[in-house]
């Protein structure tokens, strides 16, 4: 029979509990959850973010937990990549213009089957198997998202539209479905497809829904998770806070270019309209939502009204 190691009663073997490192990161969190506690919180979860499994364990983990701490996330996801990805399949190729992509009828189609079918299923099984109840809906469900053609004009000559097919704007989104599901426990998994007044549907790029939410639902915090460290500027650093004078000059000057012109015109949309805080982070960064959320840590870019 081993006997155990003497330990003198002024230095016990503390050797199985969680590191002091982890017990403070745990402390940390508790004036978040009270700030937080009861507010909600509108997640976008990019396309471009949702590709590696591991993350997105992690991120249906860290919802989760949101929800059980007493928060409301809301997710809204995009699918770029995916969409890419079934056109490919079609021998279709993407394009975008200032980051929407030119929708024609077929490919409308391949965006309601992947985005409102695959990529929100995809979410909604991975926050139930962490333990959540989360609820698909696309834009029709609660008659939630109204869109119109959007009318894009030229960068260069504001007089010149460019015609992006059934690529919509969002003309009013009624929250009423959203709320009743959070109200009784259930995470709202939301895809950027609206209807017009004929009953089309319209591909929405999905910052622009999240940032519009954001709004209507008078979220405490809005975050966006991308595949990037966040806004950076020419020479690649990163942009940890932006105003909006400052926006206008990474504009002007081409510094913000493709996906990343939505993000920010939604982003500032939404701080502009009252959404405390607007975060745009580096999704491919292990549980970065609660690292964003629950402690001191500043993540990417803060994008402010003023
Ligand atoms: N100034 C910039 N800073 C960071 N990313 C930028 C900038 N300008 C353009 N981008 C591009 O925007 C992309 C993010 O937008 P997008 O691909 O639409 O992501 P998501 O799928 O997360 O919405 C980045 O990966 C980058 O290629
Ligand atoms: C009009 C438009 O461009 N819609 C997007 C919708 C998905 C999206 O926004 O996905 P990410 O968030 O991954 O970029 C698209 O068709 O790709």
């Amino acid at each position: 029979m081993t006997t155990p190691a003497a330990s003198s009663p002024s230095t016990p073997d503390l050797s199985h509990v969680p590191s002091r490192d982890k017990a403070e990161i745990l402390a940390q969190a508790l004036p978040y959850i009270r700030k937080y506690h009861g507010k909600t919180l509108v997640i976008k979860y990019g396309g471009n973010a949702m590709t590696d499994p591991a993350l997105q364990a992690d991120f249906a983990e860290d919802i989760v937990l949101l929800k059980l701490v007493g928060m409301n996330p809301i997710v809204v996801h995009g699918g770029g990549p995916q969409i890419d990805e079934a056109l490919n399949r079609l021998g279709k190729k993407g394009t975008f213009i200032q980051g929407m992509r030119v929708t024609d009828e077929e490919t409308m189609e391949v965006v309601e089957w992947v985005l409102g079918g695959e990529v929100q299923q995809d979410i909604v099984g991975l926050i139930n198997a962490a333990g959540g109840k989360a609820v698909g809906l696309t834009g029709r469900d609660g008659a939630m998202i109204r869109a119109r053609k959007m009318r894009l004009a030229d960068r260069d000559d504001p007089s010149k539209e460019h015609d992006v097919g059934q690529v919509g704007e969002i003309e009013s989104i009624d929250p009423s479905v959203v709320k009743a599901l959070q109200d009784d426990a259930f995470i709202p998994v939301i895809s950027p497809i609206g209807f017009g007044e004929h009953n089309e549907s319209y591909n929405i790029n999905a910052d622009l829904v999240a940032s519009k939410l954001a709004e209507v639902l008078k979220a405490e915090k809005l975050v966006m998770l991308t595949n990037i460290k966040g806004v950076l500027d020419k020479s690649g650093e990163l942009l940890t806070d932006l105003s909006a004078r400052r926006i206008d000059e990474l504009f002007a000057d081409g510094t913000i270019s493709g996906g990343m012109l939505p993000k920010i015109a939604g982003a500032l949309d939404a701080a502009k309209s009252g959404v405390n805080a607007v975060h745009i982070v580096d999704g491919r960064v292990p549980h970065v939502l609660l690292l964003e959320i629950l402690t001191d840590q500043a993540f990417g870019t803060m994008i402010r009204a003023r």
